[in-house]
């Protein structure tokens, strides 16, 4: 086995003995293309059938294989025959950990980051995802593992379209790119995220994703991983990656950009159309960095933001002090603060630090509904700001969401102070006679403004429309707002809304928000290359009495 990195048998043996989960199931999992019985699975389904006096293929097939990968295959049989519930030690489980979580992140069954999940939780959850697809465990992860998790496939899914290039480019023809069997098209795409973009060094980056492809699928994928890794290492050396050049007409030179950044086609091209080149590459690279997390101390439970810095002086996690002065903004320490409990003891929450709250402006004694509400971020943060008069009804569709919704409303002691309904939006809008003080929708959008973050965004964007609400009292407000930065979604639709409603007009969100994230036309909009933070949109409408 390549990096010598291979245990010998006897040890591995006494390794199984230990008493840890089982290492391979029969089922080859969905994910992974039947390799018959050329591949490791086939070997021992046969070798084992042979034993048991049906028709094995013996030591002749064995022959084929190498050394040090019969001695993995003697182990998996040791494993299979025993019944001995083993742990795959051969593995880098972090690594196959990611690679099965970029495989149902594809799927849309999983979020990119596990920051929501707590530290052994997930471990064992995710150990259960290995299992049923790759066909065995590894060992629990730890903090620093479910870090390693995160990076690589918040990273990988970020770069998909540049490492795919690039694969592609590297592959002998397009066909066994396009024809690749999606678990070894993803250990690929860490071996090059790790080369490319994590400066992972080489012998580790090829070895464990050599290793991985072995054990996960057969030795020839181990092999394949093994040459286009090598020679991608070759081209990083040479500093003569085949990436597109930024040439062409407009369409060559979008196309160019939107590999080299990673960002789909018709996102390059709108991007360029109204912001120009230069502006929408500062965008797309502020899109591949790493996301800060934004945290608001929890002034509802008496909490102040010298409290929460105390805290994170404490455990050594670095900060910065928010211009907003409910927030403070971590770039790395998410980890320790979430293991802390600080989250849990309601002493803060994760929240974007947008400004959208302060464009609301809820004051005592007022009736808000919140029409979007879930997860919250929002509603807790208005309901905060009322000082324990006044009341928010938070609205959303998805019912599981506004559970967490109202977990976090307790966690914070404003459970009094929220009632949640679960409807659509649509038909609550027009079945209620309610009427409320100020209405927030906070539309489902494109989420254009927060691509830092969410890292599938750019692959998953989608229209939802909603319809106009009128639960607005005449004299009412109603607060429109977005995660976007785009003018169809924010400023289009505002207008085109006042046009079909005179009696809305809009109002300046200035002296609710700093000048410079004031428009031209009164509203709130963020934007992350100007204001470094990420990109959001708010519109004031006050309904007229009449
Ligand atoms: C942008 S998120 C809201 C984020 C939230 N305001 C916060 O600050 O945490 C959009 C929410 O709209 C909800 N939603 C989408 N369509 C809806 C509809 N027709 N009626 C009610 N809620 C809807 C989704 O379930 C989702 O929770």
């Amino acid at each position: 086995m390549e990096g010598g990195g291979a245990l010998a048998l006897p040890q591995l043996r006494a390794r199984a003995g230990i008493g840890s989960p089982i290492l391979l199931s029969a089922d080859p999992g969905s994910a992974r293309r039947s390799s018959g019985a050329s591949g490791f699975r086939g070997l021992i389904r046969e070798r084992i059938r042979g034993e048991q006096g049906g028709v094995g293929i013996g030591s002749v097939t064995f022959r084929r294989l190498h050394p040090a990968d019969q001695e993995l295959l003697e182990f998996q049989i040791v494993a299979l025959r025993t019944k001995v519930p083993i742990v795959n030690l051969e593995v880098s489980h972090h690594r196959a950990v990611a690679a099965v979580r970029l495989l149902r992140t594809e799927k849309g069954k999983a979020f990119v980051d596990l920051l929501n999940e707590n530290g052994n939780g997930s471990g064992e959850n995710e150990m259960s995802y290995v299992e049923r697809t790759l066909g065995f465990k590894t060992r629990c992860l730890d903090n620093r593992d479910i870090r390693l998790v995160t990076v690589i496939v918040a990273g990988t899914v970020r770069w998909k379209r540049y490492l795919d290039y690039l694969i592609m480019s590297l592959c002998s023809e397009e066909k066994v790119f396009r024809e690749m069997e999606p678990l070894l098209l993803q250990i690929l795409r860490i071996g090059f995220f790790e080369i490319l973009k994590l400066n992972v060094p080489a012998y580790a980056a090829v070895d464990e994703n050599v290793r991985l492809a072995k054990v996960a699928l057969r030795p020839g994928a181990g092999n394949l991983v093994n040459a286009i890794l090598r020679k991608l290492l070759q081209l990083k050396e040479a500093n003569s990656l085949p990436l597109p050049k930024i040439e062409g007409d407009d369409r060559a030179q979008a196309r160019a950009l939107s590999i080299i950044y990673s960002h789909p086609v018709w996102m390059v091209r709108r991007w360029i159309r109204f912001l120009g080149k230069d502006e929408a590459v500062k965008l797309m690279n502020w899109n591949n960095s790493d996301p800060h997390f934004s945290i608001r101390v929890n002034t509802a439970k008496g909490y102040t933001r010298a409290d929460l810095i105390d805290r994170l002086e404490n455990l050594q996690v670095p900060y910065d002090k928010s211009t907003m002065d409910e927030f403070v903004c971590i770039r790395e320490g998410m980890q320790t603060v979430l293991q802390a409990g600080l989250l849990k003891e309601g002493m803060c929450a994760v929240q974007d630090e947008s400004l959208v709250v302060s464009v609301v402006d809820p004051q005592p004694g007022e009736t808000i509904i919140d029409c979007c509400a879930a997860p919250g971020g929002k509603t807790l943060f208005m309901a905060a700001r009322l000082s324990g008069q006044g009341k928010i009804w938070a609205l959303d569709i998805n019912k599981g969401r506004l559970r967490i919704l109202m977990e976090a409303a307790k966690l914070h002691n404003l459970d009094a102070m929220i009632s949640d309904i679960n409807a659509d939006l649509r038909l609550y809008a027009k079945e209620t006679t309610a009427k409320y003080d100020k209405v927030l929708l906070d539309a489902p959008c494109s989420g254009l403004g927060v691509l830092s973050k969410r890292a599938d965004l750019r692959w998953n964007r989608q229209f939802e429309d909603l319809e106009e609400l009128m639960l607005v009292k005449p004299g009412g407000i109603l607060i429109y707002s977005t995660c976007s930065i785009d003018h169809d979604e924010n400023e289009h639709r505002i207008n085109a809304f006042v046009q079909r409603h005179p009696d809305f007009v809009p109002q300046s969100v200035h002296g609710y928000v700093p000048a410079e994230f004031v428009t031209h036309d009164g509203f709130y909009s963020s934007n992350p290359t100007k204001h470094s933070i990420d990109g959001a949109f708010a519109a004031r409408l006050v309904r007229s009495v009449l």
